[in-house]
């Protein structure tokens, strides 16, 4: 009998991804958690053999704008599943004129501008400082891109996504500036997502679907939600087209993670046992149980 651990795949639907279909024994199923309720009931059933649970980021109907979104409570509930792997599907806007609607980017780096969330799970009485250096998994960032391929999208290896705090979109000055840094796409929600996946130690990549050019584009105007609706259609089903090939690609045993997501907690616990706040330690039973069991 193998004693290797199983794959949950973790899917975390943007703007248009409400759902995927295809799974089998599909049941939407209520988690709760130390940090709140997540966004929605949470899609759990297998595909092609490999355990799979989505959750809608915004709740089915979308009703959790990108501040407001329970990101807590969604990493921890899908810790507590099982999810060991997990990929989130966003919209986003482009500064790039050779990355357009339509096209996918595989994220690899973030510049986090948010400021109005929760973005750890630690704090006082329970200290931790993860690396974020490399804030995505280049194994599943890499599995996303051959599956975005085989798909038919035209899809780009690595990029900078610009997390903002919206909900508003940015202005042409910002537009511009936030072109000049380098970053490649913009968005609202990756941010603290992968910083508390990390946390987590679950394996993160980040799978951005252009809608737009923001607003820096001088042939394109300025971003629209009704231009970005326009595009959500097609990006979803190409989409849900590539979560699909992805039970295939991961397969059903696991080994560790090669770039070390699933240990990052090994060594980053600053407090002293002794001086821990228990009611801290217990709500992280499910996100750090690992290290702090030892
Ligand atoms: C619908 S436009 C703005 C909205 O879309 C993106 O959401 P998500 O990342 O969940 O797909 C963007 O970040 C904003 O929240
Ligand atoms: N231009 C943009 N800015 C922020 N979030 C977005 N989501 C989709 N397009 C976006």
């Amino acid at each position: 009998m193998s004693t290797q651990p199983e794959t949950m795949i973790g899917v975390i639907g943007g703007s248009g991804v409400y759902q995927i279909d295809g799974l089998q024994d599909a049941e939407w199923v209520g988690i709760d958690t130390p940090w709140g309720a997540p966004s929605d009931k949470i899609l759990t059933g297998t595909l092609d053999g490999v355990a799979m649970a989505f959750l809608p980021r915004h709740g089915r109907g979308h009703v959790h704008s990108p501040s407001t979104v329970p990101y807590r409570a969604n990493i921890d509930a899908l810790k507590r599943l099982g999810v060991t792997d997990l990929f989130s599907v966003s919209a986003c806007g482009s500064f790039r004129e050779d990355k357009a609607p339509g096209d996918f980017v595989i994220v690899d780096q973030f510049i986090d501008r948010t400021f109005a969330r929760d973005k750890s799970f630690f704090g006082t009485g329970c200290v931790a400082h993860v690396s974020v250096a490399h804030p995505t998994c280049a194994r599943l960032g890499d599995l996303a891109f051959e599956a975005a391929q085989a798909q038919g999208v035209t899809v780009h290896k690595g990029g900078t996504y610009l997390a903002m705090e919206g909900p508003q979109f940015s202005s042409v000055a910002e537009s511009k500036m936030y072109r000049a840094w380098g970053c490649d796409v913009i968005g609202m929600t990756n941010m603290p997502e992968a910083k508390l996946a990390r946390e987590a130690e679950i394996c993160y990549a980040s799978i951005a679907m252009i809608t737009d050019f923001d607003s820096w584009h001088p042939d394109h105007g300025a971003v629209e939600i009704t231009d970005i609706i326009a595009t959500l259609g097609a990006n979803s089903a190409n989409a849900k087209g590539t979560v699909a090939r992805l039970p295939q690609a991961l397969g059903r045993t696991r080994a560790p993670c090669p770039c070390g997501c699933d240990r990052a907690l090994e060594f980053a616990l600053m407090t002293a046992p002794d001086t821990r706040d228990p009611e801290l330690v217990a709500k992280l039973d499910a996100v750090a149980g690992r290290v702090l069991k030892a």
